[in-house]
């Protein structure tokens, strides 16, 4: 562990939403690896969430500012997973911006001054706060470089709806998407809206941002990592990732609702590579009908399963339980994701395709069968079957009803119980992935090398 040095400080702004954690674990890499001091934001609600990366980073130190009220904000909301569901979570980015001057004159009263500011690209206003303090920004992307790279785009080109398919031509390949598949963050814009017009300029800030980090690494998506940089104007684009959890890998975002012991324990009574893993993240609860197919489904092939319904209300045919007893756990509340998909005895993932969940999925190398359902998910897709050929399509969209006949053959081929040619140069694809993933973050891989080129970096910076 190196000793944290005074002089290396880094103001980090994350962004409150589940998906947007490694951020903190990238930080937290940072402070144990390379001796950075760190100050985070976060407002009160949110402390005791980020208590166990406080615990596990010595040099890490909150910066607390109540959260101001917002009237497109609910009073008392400061998390994304609180917030209704037709309130897009980027819109907290809001009263987190009328923090800036309580945070300027911060940076002007401490003896350990800034050299850094580390933000996620949700919260783009703190461009000018980095410009005003006097420090370089880092725009940290959650997203992988695709998703990012069309994000970025449609800021830039806000398409029409259309009942046509959107092409984003100057993208790798000229991709086209269904409107209704581009991310909710573009399509939500409303033109002359100030809320929006806020957002936009915000997005559009991350362009000028002195460098660029983000989770993802150079044999999943080179392709996009060099669009970055050439959309960008520079070289400073880090591919960082896959990052990996802080701490006990058990914890990763809440407190599970099964003991780790418990699921050890059922998972030891499975073959390897022969449970199917369903779980659609933090934001999504599929509809009634979404999941009668997917309990029909698990029911019909007679796959092992685990399957967490989420802290809300997933709701599942009654008797499906009892009936799958011993072949599944049906899990109510949070699971422990990663420590699930790294058992062995895991062989496919149904999964929205959330970006932390496609790379968790990657570095475990199960079988990823994909289903979309929002932000940048079908984006995502895109990369993982058509341009990598690593994922199988299950079903696609929010209102998308899978026949429960299909799904059962989709689950039964990923965990080899039934025959499926596809699936092999699937399977192999997902391994291919899983190996190079894995080398990306030893020394003298890519991500690895773009940490320390970044330390390098900003070395440039640092007042002795
Ligand atoms: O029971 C659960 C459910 C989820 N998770 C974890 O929660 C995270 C979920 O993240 P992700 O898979 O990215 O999904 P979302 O929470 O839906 O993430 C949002 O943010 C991501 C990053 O910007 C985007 O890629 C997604 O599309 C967007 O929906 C992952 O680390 C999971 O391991 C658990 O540990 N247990």
């Amino acid at each position: 562990m190196a000793t944290p040095n005074p002089t290396k400080h880094i103001l980090v702004i994350p962004f409150p939403a589940q998906g947007h954690l490694p951020l903190l674990d990238l930080v937290h890499l940072l402070s144990i690896r390379h001796g950075f001091a760190l100050s985070i934001l976060v407002t009160p609600q949110n402390l005791p969430l980020i208590q166990p990366f406080l615990s596990s980073t010595p040099a890490a130190s909150p910066l607390v500012f109540p959260l101001p009220s917002y009237p497109a904000i609910p009073s008392g909301i400061e998390h994304s997973r609180h917030l209704p569901p037709h309130i897009h979570p980027v819109l907290l980015s809001l009263p987190l911006s009328l923090l800036k001057p309580q945070i300027l004159s911060w940076s002007k009263s401490i003896p350990n001054p800034i050299t850094l500011l580390i933000s996620d690209s949700f919260l783009g206003w703190t461009e000018s706060l980095a410009r005003e303090i006097g420090v370089p920004r880092i725009n940290f992307a959650s997203t992988g470089a695709f998703g990012t790279a069309v994000i970025d785009y449609l800021y830039l080109h806000v398409p029409k709806k259309s009942n046509e398919s959107i092409q984003l031509e100057s993208l790798p390949s000229s991709p086209s998407f269904p409107y209704p598949e581009l991310p909710l963050v573009c399509r939500c814009y409303k033109p002359g809206d100030p809320d929006w017009e806020f957002i936009r300029e915000s997005i559009l800030a991350n362009f000028s941002s002195w460098g660029v980090m983000t989770n993802t690494f150079n044999a999943l998506e080179s392709e996009y990592i060099s669009y970055l940089k050439n959309f960008y104007g520079h070289n400073r684009v880090w591919a960082v990732g896959p990052i990996q959890p802080t701490g006990p890998v058990t914890s990763r975002g809440g407190n599970s609702s099964v003991s780790s012991a418990e699921l050890t324990a059922w998972l030891a009574t499975c073959p390897q590579k022969s449970v199917v893993y369903v779980c659609f993240g933090s934001q999504y609860t599929p509809s009634e009908s979404q999941a009668s197919a997917i309990a029909a489904a698990l029911e019909l092939s007679g796959v092992r399963f685990i399957w967490p319904l989420g802290g809300l209300s997933t709701v599942i045919p009654e008797g499906f339980e009892e009936r799958t007893k011993g072949k599944g756990l049906v899990i109510r509340g949070w699971a422990p994701q990663v420590e699930i998909l790294r058992h062995p005895a895991v062989g496919s993932f149904l999964t929205h395709c959330g970006w932390n969940s496609v790379l968790e999925g990657v570095v475990a190398g199960v079988t990823l069968l994909t289903w979309p359902v929002q932000a940048e998910q079908f984006i995502n897709v895109k990369l993982l079957v058509e341009a990598v050929g690593m994922a199988l399509k299950a079903a696609s969209g929010s209102d998308a009803v899978p026949e429960a006949e299909e799904l059962a053959k989709t689950f039964a081929e990923s965990v080899g119980m039934r025959a499926g040619s596809l699936t092999d140069v699937v399977r192999e694809k997902s391994v291919e992935m899983q190996r190079e993933a894995a080398v990306a973050v030893k020394e003298g891989g890519s991500s690895h090398k773009d940490i320390l080129d970044f330390v390098n970096a900003i070395s440039l910076f640092i007042r002795h």
